[in-house]
């Protein structure tokens, strides 16, 4: 089959030592599978043949190490994907002993007592673009959906927060933070680049493809809400989102070009369960399970992801007039925000997890990202309100709230 095009970066954008990401592990932790990745033994190179063809030379070069590779795609496929081997990895089904793997990697760092006595850091948040900038984004996009342009039914439409604060993240105490959310799937990608060592941090609800033997997995999400402290309240959004003929067409819009991709390639594709409500502590959102079978089983799960990345829920529908015009709007490179995060083994089986509600970190600097499907009905106000909603798990993880005030509650 004929794949779109996944390109390695260039050396210097990148560590120039493989062990240059070594100081923070790897990690990815969902409720199917807990993996942690010390050290680095080599990066897949970039080159012009396919990329499973490439992973499966990887592996043939290199007798040694664990035979998977982990990291990060871009959200723009022309731009440098991010796979190496680590030299050490731990893999366990499940989340259940999660709490002693992090503990092991990631250890707690002062300890708890002496943390207890240190002040919380200072923050500066910085909204690019601002809030303003963004709604007028949204209504511009309206408009051109408004006038047919390009035949644009959906676009996803994101905006940033740059957190500053007066002394280093501690990458480790956020990644442990993020991961008491049960319902997404944790993940720590150390990187390296223009803005120093660093890692990128995240909590996805949303599953991309995972493939084993023949078996494979997407689970999209598209419309949402926030969640609320009052349980009256919180059921009441549930069954507003469950209801909204606006949020079911950015639904299905996902779903289907999802479908129409796989089934060339599936004896079986199916939605068991249709379309159902889902969860993570601070957002509701529609989800729809898809299931199939794929009649060929060498294809690999970084080929998969390469076909249906990126999906209408992080770009929109018809795909490359979304993706012209979230260039035009946006204004900035969305890294890997948007694009993968995952791992892939020697024979292809693997998961990629959708990088949404994440963090590019670095030094005492992050970068949050948060995006919301627009289509025509969406309202400017309530697309901005919804960035907002979904900033709120990454900012109650940093203790603050979008103004850089410490939150009066942490998360319990
Ligand atoms: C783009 C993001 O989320 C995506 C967009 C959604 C929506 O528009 O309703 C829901 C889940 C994600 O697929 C994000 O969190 O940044």
């Amino acid at each position: 089959m004929r794949m779109r095009g996944m390109r390695d970066e260039p050396a210097a954008t990148w560590p120039a030592r493989p062990d240059a990401a070594a100081s923070l592990p790897f990690a990815l932790v969902s409720g199917r599978e807990t993996l942690i990745g010390r050290g680095c033994l080599g990066r897949l190179d970039p080159g012009a043949a396919p990329v499973q063809a490439r992973v499966r030379d990887y592996f043939a070069a290199r007798p040694d190490g664990p035979r998977v590779l982990v990291g990060a795609l871009p959200y723009d496929m022309a731009a440098p994907a991010y796979l190496f081997q680590p030299a050490e990895l731990t893999r366990l089904a499940g989340r259940s002993p999660l709490a002693q793997t992090l503990q092991s990697a990631f250890p707690a760092a002062p300890p708890a007592a002496a943390r207890d006595t240190l002040p919380a850091p200072h923050w500066r948040v910085m909204a690019e673009p601002t809030l303003p900038a963004y709604r007028a984004a949204v209504a511009a996009a309206l408009e051109k959906m408004a006038d047919g342009e390009d035949d644009l039914r959906k676009i996803v439409l994101s905006r940033s927060l740059r957190l500053a604060a007066d002394r280093p993240i501690d990458a480790r105490a956020l990644l442990r933070i993020l991961a008491r959310d049960e319902s997404v799937t944790t993940f720590c990608v150390p990187v390296s680049g223009a803005e120093g060592d660093g890692a990128f941090i995240g909590a996805t609800p949303e599953l991309l493809i995972s493939k084993r033997g023949e078996a494979i997995l997407s689970h999209p999400l598209a419309g949402s809400a926030r969640r609320h402290a009052d349980p009256a309240l919180d059921r009441a959004a549930a069954q507003a989102l469950a209801v909204s003929e606006k949020d079911g067409r950015e639904h299905r819009a996902v779903v289907e070009a999802i479908l129409d991709q796989l089934a060339p390639y599936c004896l079986e594709l199916g939605t068991p369960e249709g379309t159902q409500i889902t969860s993570t502590a601070t957002m509701w959102h529609l989800g729809t399970r898809i299931a199939g079978r794929l009649r060929d089983p060498a294809l690999s799960s970084l080929e998969l992801a390469a076909l249906l990345h990126p999906t209408p829920a992080v770009c929109g529908t018809p795909r490359p007039a979304a993706a012209r015009l979230i260039a035009e709007l946006e204004g900035y490179d969305r890294g890997f925000y948007a694009g993968a995060v995952g791992h892939c083994d020697e024979a292809g089986d693997g998961a990629w997890h959708v990088a949404i509600r994440c963090a590019r970190i670095a030094g005492g600097e992050a970068r949050l990202y948060a995006g919301a499907g627009i289509v025509p009905g969406s309202d400017p106000i309530a697309e901005g309100e919804e960035t907002s909603a979904k900033f709120a798990a990454l900012l109650q993880a940093f203790g603050i709230d979008e103004d850089g005030r410490p939150l009066e509650e942490k998360v319990p």
